[in-house]
């Protein structure tokens, strides 16, 4: 069977079957190109502002930077003065090399197997749809929770969210929303169980800078930046082959457990025959929550200072906030969520978030985050070529918040709420 690339009477192994409206605004959504480095975001709002008028829930577009809106419908509770839920979930996404795809990123295709294709797929753009999808069907049957349900839509959290969350959060809309407990991105998990995070590493990105004497290049000229700049990529990645060791080794660590250290880009050199004045070299660095962050830093000047003479670091990168949430069962959101996962019988693996996502501007506001997107059997294929969800997971995952939901709105009033 060909793929179905138009959506009205698609194929997923049943030719001539009506596909669900989900699915159908699925992959309408997955066709606007709201992709880096110059996303359609005008797209995206005028699909939100249709999505506003079928829920008839009112719509709130704040301009946090010119350009980047950040877009919320609100859903009031019975009872508006309690803590709210944050459904969050950003717009973008990461760029392709479309030659490396089965099909077009943005056509949206669906397969004789019913697998979905294109960027976003993943991440998050299904979980966007199955947010609103959930909405939808807890409205239409006439529901009301005592908790308000705030759906948020942001812009740029794939080129770090300096001009999304990070701003936004700042924002007195957002202290306005009133949040109690909030829902980000996940990851797939390719078993049965569905991996839910509670706290992120923090990204240090950070540039070595090997200053030396300059000269001929046909000399032995002493302390050169290259002896200062391998010495640094040794300590460096020596510290990262430890670390690759002790996630190996230890049966229940995961990479968000780890430290990582990846030597990312390396600047230096004018001509063959001149020995330059200065190399620099980049890591992309990820660290647990449960590292002491000063004595890593002293760690690192430590490195620099054995690599020799004046050799330097800055950050492009620091994060420095450890808050993580609580999946303690005396925990009211987390029991609220862990309990309606039991009642469906899913499988939950708690694991630290190995990459940043907008959940660690959440956290360092000191809110409650999980990143959850409902994929199991799903192989990760977020910024990867050929990304896609299958139907019958993205249906399932519909069904979950529509479980979930009300769970958390329906949270009984905290102590710190009465
Ligand atoms: C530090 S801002 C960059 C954010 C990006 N997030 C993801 C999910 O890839 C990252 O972790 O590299
Ligand atoms: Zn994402
Ligand atoms: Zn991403």
């Amino acid at each position: 069977m060909l793929p179905d690339q138009d959506g009205q009477n698609a194929g997923g192994g049943g030719g001539g079957v009506s596909e669900d409206p989900s699915v159908s605004l699925f992959r309408e959504y997955l066709r606007l190109k709201t992709v880096h480095p110059e996303p359609d975001y005008d797209a995206a709002l005028g699909f939100l502002g249709r999505i506003s008028e079928e829920l008839g829930l009112p719509m709130k577009k704040v301009e946090v930077c010119p350009g980047r809106v950040v877009t919320i419908l609100t859903w009031t509770g019975t009872n508006p003065a309690l803590k709210s839920i944050l459904l969050n979930s950003h717009t973008d996404v990461v760029p392709v090399y479309q030659e490396h795809w089965k099909y077009d990123a943005f056509a949206a295709v669906k397969d004789a197997e019913g697998n979905i294709y294109g960027r976003g797929s993943q991440d998050m753009k299904s979980v966007t749809i199955q947010y609103i999808e959930a909405i939808r069907r807890l409205k239409a049957a006439g529901k009301t929770f005592p908790r308000t349900i705030h759906l948020m839509f942001v812009p740029d959290e794939e080129v770090g969210g300096q001009k999304g969350m990070e701003v936004f959060i700042k924002h007195p809309e957002f202290h306005k929303l009133n949040i109690g407990f909030a829902l980000d991105e996940g990851l797939a998990n390719p078993t049965e169980a569905f991996t839910v995070f509670y706290g992120e590493r923090n990204p240090w990105w950070v540039t070595v800078r090997c200053p030396g004497s300059p000269g001929h290049g046909s000399r032995f000229v002493e302390n050169t930046a290259a002896e200062k700049l391998r010495r640094v990529i040794n300590l460096f990645l020596d510290f990262r082959e430890r670390e690759r060791q002790r996630l190996n080794t230890s049966e229940c660590f995961t990479l968000g457990d780890v430290t990582t250290v990846n030597m990312t880009m390396v600047r230096g050199g004018v001509a063959y025959n001149v020995i330059p004045a200065e190399m620099d070299v980049s890591f992309d660095i990820r660290i647990p929550p449960t590292v002491n962050l000063q004595e890593f830093e002293e760690q690192i000047k430590a490195w620099c200072k054995e690599a020799g003479d004046d050799v330097t670091y800055e950050f492009a990168q620091k994060g420095m906030n450890q808050n993580t949430t609580s999946t303690e069962d005396s925990d009211p959101w987390w029991r609220a969520f862990s309990s309606t996962c039991k009642s469906l019988n899913m499988t939950l693996k708690k694991e630290i978030f190995p990459a940043a996502t907008d959940s660690r501007f959440i956290r360092a506001a000191g809110l409650p985050a999980i990143g959850f997107s409902p994929m199991n059997r799903t192989p990760i294929l977020l910024h990867d070529h050929n990304e896609f969800i299958s139907e019958s997971v993205f249906l399932k995952g519909i069904h979950i918040y529509e479980t979930l939901i009300p769970a958390l709105a329906s949270v009984p009033t905290l102590t710190t709420e009465a």
